[in-house]
């Protein structure tokens, strides 16, 4: 079977004693863009994490194209094509673009690699030896972005990429999130900009204090939701409750 639905239900996760997901029932359907969003501590992060195995479950079951995957390693998750996209990006800093993406290509395929990532994100192409530290936090999210999509992922969990971007380089970055979808892949995204995690999703889950307290479609959303969702949170900026 394989369907490309990737669900979680009856998620709890947390760390050591203190648990943040409780009882987290989410599903990414094939071929569609699904947002998260919620308070700061809401377990948005969280939620990603025990998604893509890099926290354990206390409870539930993960399945994906029919396969229970509760127990999986996040390398065996990401051979499935589970990509998680770590807030803070996740390049190596003491390694240059070419080796970043490098380590990411099966072996034999590395030019193939190194195409589809400029075909990604041109500037790429022309910063190949820089170390990656020294690039501009947009360029290092490119990095990030690329090493995920030369994995051809069908889920693509990503946490907050545009954090601490220029408009511009968001504008980017959003129109490459639309292409990884139109090319197939399914979005669960956390992002701060709520507006324009609207306009691309087809889903909106909104979690608040480790539950989910709505799930439906952006049109379904109303304003009042939103707001109460992120009562109690830092908002921050005021696109985050102008759904
Ligand atoms: N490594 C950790 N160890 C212990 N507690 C943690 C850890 N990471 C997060 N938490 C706690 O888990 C809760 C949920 O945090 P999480 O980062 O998932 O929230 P979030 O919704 O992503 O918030 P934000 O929007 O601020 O990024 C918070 O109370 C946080 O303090």
């Amino acid at each position: 079977m394989s369907d490309g639905l990737f669900r979680l239900r009856g998620i709890r996760a947390g760390y050591g004693a203190t648990t943040v997901l409780r009882g987290v029932d989410l599903t990414v359907p094939p071929r569609s863009v699904v947002a998260l969003l919620g308070a700061n501590g809401a377990g948005k992060t969280t939620l990603l994490r025990a998604a893509s195995g890099v926290i354990g479950l206390s409870a539930g079951r993960r399945t994906f194209d029919g396969e229970d995957l509760t127990t999986a390693t996040p390398h065996q998750l990401a051979r499935r094509g589970i990509c998680h996209v770590p807030e803070g990006r996740g390049v190596f800093g003491s390694l240059t673009v070419r080796e970043n993406i490098r380590l990411q290509a099966t072996k034999g395929s590395e030019s193939e690699a190194f195409d589809r990532a400029v075909s990604a994100f041109p500037r790429l192409g022309e910063r190949m030896n820089q170390l990656a530290r020294t690039m501009s936090g947009g360029e290092q999210q490119m990095l990030a972005l690329a090493r995920a999509y030369i994995q051809r992922p069908r889920v693509v969990l990503l946490d907050e990429v545009s954090m601490g971007l220029a408009p511009r380089i968001v504008d980017e970055i959003f129109e490459f999130l639309r292409r990884l979808a139109a090319e197939g892949a399914s979005l669960l995204i956390v992002e701060q900009y709520v507006q324009r995690a609207l306009e691309v999703a087809d889903a909106v889950y909104l979690l608040n204090k480790g539950q989910v307290s709505f799930a439906g479609e952006p049109s379904e959303l109303d304003g009042e939701d939103l707001f109460t969702s992120y009562v109690g949170g830092s908002v921050g900026s005021a696109d985050r409750v102008s759904a």
